[in-house]
């Protein structure tokens, strides 16, 4: 039995390989995750990273077996699987974990009720570990597909105090982690200033994600604070991290 949220707060530093099934196909598993593997060993070695999982989701997910690419993944990759959904469609039991998403930084009631109590419904059963986590969008520099997807406006990294007040709500709402997104792909990441100030209130692990692509941003997010980084884009694209 995997227990993602108390290894996230036992370890120093984690981290999360994003995979989009739209994006990734069944076919191609193999190939990926001896990238991602190799990555493993470079980010172990570089920065001291303990704890890493794989994150399965999308903003959107047409024509894709969930169920059956997650089963595909697990024979392949030996790190927990947790499921980031962009939606309540985006849920199966083969995962071993499931982030409970909120999208706190918006006042879209879509993303703040109606798809968690969708979900609700068909997790009355669920084996998974659910993890309750108030989920921020911040501006990256351009449109992001989240943003697009939830029809909400990201926070500005000028207004750090409407991000910090923020997150600190999302944790006295009760969710287990805050996860600032600058957005898939992002053009600037979440600010280390910023993730400072937002940490320095938190009690909860912090997660962090959106434009990360070279070891010297993953280094200085994790100095400012961030417990868990995530990487998807990068990946996706095979950049060369040396
Ligand atoms: C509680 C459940 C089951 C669902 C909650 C649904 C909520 C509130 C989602 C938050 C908003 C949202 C659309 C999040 C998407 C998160 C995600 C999987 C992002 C990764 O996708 P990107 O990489 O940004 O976009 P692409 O799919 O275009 O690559
Ligand atoms: O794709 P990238 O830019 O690495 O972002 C990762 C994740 O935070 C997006 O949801
Ligand atoms: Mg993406």
């Amino acid at each position: 039995m995997h227990n993602v949220l108390r290894t996230i707060k036992e370890s120093q530093r984690t981290m999360a390989f994003l995979l989009d099934p739209e994006k990734t196909r069944i076919e191609d598993l193999i190939e990926t995750f001896d990238h991602i593997n190799n990555l493993r060993i470079l980010i172990q070695t570089e920065l001291s990273v303990e704890y890493f999982v794989l994150f399965v989701g999308g903003s959107t997910m047409i024509n894709v077996d969930l169920d059956k690419w997650i089963l595909a993944a697990k024979e392949i990759i030996k790190i927990p699987i947790v499921i980031f959904p962009g939606s309540h469609h985006q849920l199966t039991e083969n995962a071993d974990g499931l982030l409970f998403l909120n999208l706190i930084s918006g006042d879209n009631p879509d993303y703040l009720i109606r798809q968690q109590r969708q979900a609700a419904a068909q997790l009355l059963r669920s084996q998974l570990e659910i993890v309750p986590t108030g989920y921020l969008l911040i501006d990256g520099g351009h449109e992001s597909a989240v943003q697009r997807v939830s029809q909400t406006l990201p926070l500005s990294q000028h207004d750090a105090d409407s991000i910090i007040h923020t997150a600190f709500a999302g944790q006295l709402m009760g969710n287990q982690l805050i996860y600032l997104e600058a957005g898939s792909g992002a053009i600037t990441p979440v600010n280390p200033e910023i993730i400072k100030s937002v940490k320095n209130q938190l009690e909860i692990p912090l997660i962090v994600g959106g434009g990360l692509r070279s070891l010297q941003q993953l280094k200085s997010s994790y100095l400012a604070g961030a417990d868990m980084l995530v990487i998807g884009t990068a990946i996706e694209q095979k950049i060369n991290w040396n």
